[in-house]
């Protein structure tokens, strides 16, 4: 089995006018891990995913999913290539005037227009019971559901379509201390379950600890340092130092044991 990233990012520009948020930023995601990506607020950690699912075109670079340059693929590849990535965005981004279940439904209606209703119906309750929810939260709208059960709700239509890799915006943003070890801890599961490779943006340092294979850190318009977060805490940058090294990140290290 080929060992190539899953995800390759390399000298990637973005600007947005004068502002350069990346330069020359290099990233690899492997098969199987969970990368979390860490950086200050306005690094461009959600310009950086957006740009690798395509929904933000950089000035320069180069971007390969599966070993394919998303770039030059056509639009029949681009099709099947987001047919094998699931996206949890930062606030949800869940359909206000849709049901739990409909939400689930939209990237399935989407790649399969002819499916049968029963079937749709049956793959969204599947979906949003495999993410910790009940049945009974299907015909829910979001409004009717806390910040912890949206978040849920958001994953169940993220693995909609079966995906191999997932895209997690700050997933436990919001989410209290036992709310969120409990959303990391379902994060886990399906990786190992599904075997799902994932690219995770997020502050909080109990996931970092508890769920990261490895951890990349923006900063300077770049990833500066990646690894696990050992090898992290052996480099002599000011800010993975204050990050992994200041009390939040100590209690962190001491709750994991
Ligand atoms: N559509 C846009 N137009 C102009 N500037 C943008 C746009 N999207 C993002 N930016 C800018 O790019 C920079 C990076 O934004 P981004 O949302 O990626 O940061 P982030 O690292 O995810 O921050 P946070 O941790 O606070 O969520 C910010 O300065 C932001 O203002």
């Amino acid at each position: 089995m080929s060992d190539d990233p899953i995800i390759s990012v390399r000298g990637l520009r973005n600007s947005f006018g004068e502002h350069v948020v990346h330069e020359n930023l290099d990233i690899d995601v492997n098969k199987g891990e969970i990368l979390g990506v860490v950086g200050g607020s306005g690094t461009g950690k959600s310009v950086l995913l957006r740009s690798i699912i395509g929904l933000q075109e950089p000035d320069v670079g180069e971007i390969s999913i599966f070993g394919e340059r998303i770039d030059c693929a056509t639009a029949e590849e681009n099709l099947d290539l987001r047919r094998r990535w699931g996206v949890l965005f930062q606030n949800g981004a869940l359909f206000s005037t849709l049901t739990v279940a409909e939400n689930v439904q939209v990237p399935i209606r989407e790649f399969y227009k002819n499916i049968d209703e029963s079937l749709l119906c049956e793959i969204a309750t599947f979906k949003i019971v495999m993410s910790g929810l009940h049945g009974d939260d299907a015909p829910k709208y979001p409004s009717e559901l806390s910040g912890g059960m949206r978040k849920r709700a958001a994953l169940a239509r993220s693995l909609a379509l079966d995906p191999v890799l997932l895209f997690l915006d700050e997933p436990t943003a919001g989410l209290d201390p036992i709310g969120a070890a409990s959303f990391d801890n379902l994060i886990l599961e399906l990786k190992e379950a599904l075997g799902l490779t994932i690219f995770l943006i997020t502050h909080d340092l109990d996931t970092l600890h508890t769920i990261c294979d490895r951890v990349a850190v923006l900063a300077d318009r770049k990833v500066i340092a990646s690894g696990t977060i050992e090898e992290l805490l052996a480099l002599d940058h000011p800010w993975i130092q204050e990050y992994f090294n200041g009390p939040r990140g100590r209690a962190a290290m001491a709750a994991k044991g």
